[in-house]
């Protein structure tokens, strides 16, 4: 039975590179698959993982319909066995549930990835409905670690190491990047909620910091 999967977990945890490599395995066996992303960082109908593996996608925007999408395809000949979708944090409402009926009445698998909460710790819309509707959310295996060594569970917004908590929902950008841009960092749950990022840590307690690195997770 096709179903509807939201692979979820923070950023920099590896979504990307799954999605391309469930990408690779589905079509390595025959499968017939199509791509979409919508507001990748390295630009625009991309799919890039950090690994640096790229490719080529469909862009979503606000006036993408993914049932329309999807029937296009087959009135032109193609089966469309699968489809998968990165930054699903971004997508609407209305997409989630157009993903939904794609899976129910058309039979096809769709995986779709993403952030669930954004750096003030809401929800996406889009990723409120994917946990509304999913079939199965899955939470990235692999551990994106916070400063202090415990699981990163949290997305926060930082200008110059500093945890922002005012501005627009969506600020396209990395974990890495100039001091003075807006960045993003992975923490846990209790240095988000302290706003206590890896720099202003650092400032308030240098040594607490280096022994942190020897010795994780440490109760900071
Ligand atoms: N130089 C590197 N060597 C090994 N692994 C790396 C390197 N750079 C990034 N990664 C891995 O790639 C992951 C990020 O993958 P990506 O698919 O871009 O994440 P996401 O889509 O969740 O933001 C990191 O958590 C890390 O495991
Ligand atoms: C927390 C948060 C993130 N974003 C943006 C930043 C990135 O462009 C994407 C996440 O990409 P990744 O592949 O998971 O690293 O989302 C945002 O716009 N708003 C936020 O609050």
């Amino acid at each position: 039975m096709a179903e509807l999967v939201f692979f979820s977990g923070t950023m920099d945890c590896g979504k990307s590179t799954l999605a391309l490599q469930m990408h690779h395995n589905h079509a390595a066996r025959g499968r017939d698959g199509v791509l979409f992303t919508r507001q990748d960082r390295a630009g625009t109908a991309t799919i890039s993982s950090r690994l640096g593996l790229t490719k080529q996608a469909c862009e979503v925007d606000d006036e993408t319909d993914f049932w329309a999408e999807v029937i296009t395809r087959r009135t032109h000949g193609r089966p469309v066995d699968y489809v998968i979708g990165d930054e699903a944090q971004f997508y609407t409402a209305a997409q989630v549930d157009q993903l939904a009926r794609v899976v129910d009445e058309l039979g096809v698998d769709v995986y779709v990835f993403g952030i669930s909460t954004d750096f003030r710790a809401r929800l996406f819309p889009g990723s409120q409905r994917l946990v509304e509707l999913a079939d199965r959310v899955d939470v990235l295996q692999v551990r994106a670690l916070c400063w202090c060594g415990a699981r990163a569970t949290h997305n926060a917004r930082t200008v110059g190491g500093t945890m922002v908590v005012e501005g627009e929902q969506v600020v396209v950008g990395d974990v890495s990047g100039g001091a003075d841009e807006v960045q993003y960092e992975v923490l846990c749950r209790r240095h988000h909620m302290r706003r206590m990022t890896a720099a202003t840590a650092r400032a308030a307690a240098p040594s607490a910091l280096t022994l942190v690195a020897a010795q994780t997770p440490l109760d900071v």
